[in-house]
């Protein structure tokens, strides 16, 4: 029998919150004890508009409702600038973070890891929950050793406050483990109109697109003398994403390090 792992999700009113409260209360082994909200203080789950029935405390300080509830792991999935805070609360009070939040610099990613390591404490940040989109971003890493010339284009609705996607990022920096750094296109081209070319990491150009009726999606497009090769994956509802949250939530219990990247813990 599976032990039972008690949970805070910060952001339960939020497009991926509420689908987390969902996977969490379904799952028999998960115990969801408390949620964090950004308003809502001092009510009950079942008292907040369109929440379910659930006789649990909404908290908006963070650090109190982990000192008060002792949960085992905090599913975040909130904004950048607050995910980033929350994940440093977490492992302060000796909570597991598992972040779907995304916006994480390379200089957050490194701070964060070395709190991680030191607190001997596990913690996950995933870009990207999605099996799919993880298998995308490893047949990419794959491909780029044959074909180094890259771009990758992303797709999300028009709600999305980081860009470039956190998926997009951690595709590049896949790419860039096993790929030289190398200068894509004409070496004197220029931009007539700024931006048109893309963001770039490591040469590799990523463009960002946000348009409303869009989930998620992304194509990681490489060429090569007289061939191209594409690879699409797409997130038709939040829901795709949720088999990974429950996978992290299992695995952060087992690690005592931050991982980055569901790739890390899928076998
Ligand atoms: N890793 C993945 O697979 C994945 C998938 C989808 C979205 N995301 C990321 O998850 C995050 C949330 O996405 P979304 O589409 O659900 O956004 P959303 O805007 O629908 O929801 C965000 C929620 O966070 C809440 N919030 C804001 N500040 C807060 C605070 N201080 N404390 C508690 N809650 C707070 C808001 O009230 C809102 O309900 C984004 O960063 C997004 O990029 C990741
Ligand atoms: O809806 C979003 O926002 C998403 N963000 C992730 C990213 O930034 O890569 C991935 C899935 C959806």
């Amino acid at each position: 029998m599976n032990k039972e792992i008690s949970i805070v999700i910060a952001g339960p009113r939020g497009k991926m919150g509420s689908e987390a409260v969902r996977m969490v209360t379904e799952t028999p082994h998960f115990k969801l004890v408390a949620v964090i909200d950004s308003r809502n203080e001092g009510m009950k789950l079942k008292d907040v508009a369109d929440m379910p029935a659930l006789d649990i405390p909404v908290y908006e300080d963070a650090p109190r409702c982990f000192s008060e509830t002792h949960p085992d792991v905090l599913i975040d999935l909130t904004k950048p600038d607050v995910g980033k805070v929350h994940l440093e609360q977490a492992l302060e009070h000796n909570v597991r973070p598992v972040i779907g939040t995304t916006g994480f610099s390379d200089a957050d990613l490194e701070r964060l890891k070395n709190l991680a390591t030191e607190r001997e404490l596990g913690a996950i940040i995933a870009p990207n929950f999605a099996v799919g989109a993880v298998l995308m971003m490893k047949f990419a890493q794959m491909a780029s050793r044959y074909l180094p010339d890259i771009e990758i284009i992303e797709k999300h609705h028009d709600q999305k406050l980081d860009a470039p996607s956190g998926t997009a990022l951690k595709t590049a920096q896949l790419i860039r483990e096993v790929r030289e750094s190398k200068q894509q296109g004409h070496p004197d081209e220029k931009e007539d109109l700024k931006g048109a070319r893309g963001a770039e990491l490591d040469g590799i150009r990523i463009h960002s697109i946000r348009l409303p009726g869009l989930v998620a999606h992304q194509e990681v497009i490489m060429g090569g003398e007289g061939q191209t090769l594409t690879i699409k994956h797409d997130s038709m509802n939040r829901a795709s994403f949720m088999p990974g949250v429950k996978l992290a939530v299992e695995a952060v219990m087992n690690v005592d390090h931050l991982v980055y990247g569901l790739e890390n813990i899928i076998e």
